[in-house]
């Protein structure tokens, strides 16, 4: 009888980036194939190609907002589905070359992310430091590993901001510790699927869509929103995305409290389905917080099936 492989996992790789540490929060090296990615697309597209079974890509930094490449792929081409999140606290060190000095470091290399979470110590500490971009953190961190004493692969920086066990893989010497605007930054990652798949409620779910307006005119947003509101549904998250065709026209991606097994959460989607002309579920899951739904009175499950029986009696003859 021959053993069920293990699940294949695409990332934002090289190894060392947070997305892998997001990832083994998953599913340790052992029970799973890394398969380290250039860039979230690849990793997303590595799922709807079936090169790998889920992908992990951040989708939101508690600095720099949504990760935009991961909402656009997720928000066209065939379906994906979301299925778990996984909150990783962010710390960066500048790493250089054994040798380097502090105060040599001109070009530092990292990913954009991870530059806007420091913008402010580098100005502080390093004002002249002009930022070279990098497929992820990591990368740079190889890249300066790889490069130097003779070798071709000259990385034309001096130094990279990774986390602390990025710098100690790549054999990279700490130049400073704790680079950072907010010590307390955190990156947002998921996990995401084929269609087929929707996680059991757990009672702290959350749904994402991406949603079209129902019309350019006035009030059109706030019909949107009333879906969700007049089922007391609460939104985490919304943000607006260039739908790309033409100036002004948005597509919105929205983070819901709640579970589509809800009987609210279902509703609102019935009210979007109804309004607007394009609705994507991009899957219920647990929360990484743990924060359970705000159930307002009146929103209950049970309160939607004792207005549903009403509805049918009252068709039915049977009530008044
Ligand atoms: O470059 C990495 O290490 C990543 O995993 C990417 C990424 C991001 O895209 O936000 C993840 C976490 C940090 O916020 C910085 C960079």
């Amino acid at each position: 009888m021959s053993a069920t492989p293990p699940p294949r996992y695409a990332y934002l790789g090289p190894a060392g980036t947070f997305t892998e540490a997001a990832l083994r929060q998953v599913a340790a090296p052992g029970d799973a194939q890394y398969l380290p990615q250039i860039d979230v697309v690849s990793a997303l597209e590595s799922v709807r190609a079936e090169r790998a079974d889920f992908a992990v890509v951040p989708i939101e930094n508690s600095v720099e907002g949504g990760v935009t490449a991961t909402l656009d792929t997720l928000a066209t081409g065939l379906s994906l589905v979301l299925l778990r999140e996984v909150l990783v606290p962010i710390t960066f060190v500048l790493a250089g070359r054994p040798g380097t000095r502090l105060t040599d470091v001109t070009r530092i290399s990292t990913h954009p992310h991870a530059w806007a979470q420091c913008r402010r110590w580098i100005n502080a500490n390093l004002p002249r430091a002009v930022h070279v971009p990098a497929t992820s953190t990591a990368a740079a961190g190889a890249l300066l590993a790889g490069g130097g004493s003779g070798s071709h692969l000259e990385p034309g920086f001096d130094a990279a901001l990774v986390a602390p066990l990025t710098a100690e893989l790549y054999g990279l010497e700490v130049l400073a510790e704790h680079v950072a605007d907010n010590e307390r930054a955190v990156t947002r990652f998921v996990v995401v699927g084929r269609p087929g798949q929707v996680p059991a409620p757990t009672g702290s779910d959350k749904t994402s869509l991406v949603v079209h307006l129902p019309s350019n005119d006035a009030g059109a947003l706030l019909e949107m929103l009333e879906q969700f509101a007049a089922r007391g549904v609460n939104l985490s998250r919304i943000e607006s995305r260039p739908i790309g065709d033409l100036l002004g026209r948005y597509s919105f991606s929205i983070d819901a409290e709640g579970h589509i097994a809800e009987e609210r959460v279902a509703e609102a989607l019935m009210g979007l389905h109804r309004v607007c002309p394009h609705v994507r579920f991009l899957g219920s899951y647990p929360r990484a917080d743990g924060t359970a739904a705000d159930v307002r009175p009146g929103t209950a499950d049970a309160d939607f099936a004792g207005a549903r029986d009403w509805v049918s009696a009252l068709r039915e003859g049977r009530a008044h």
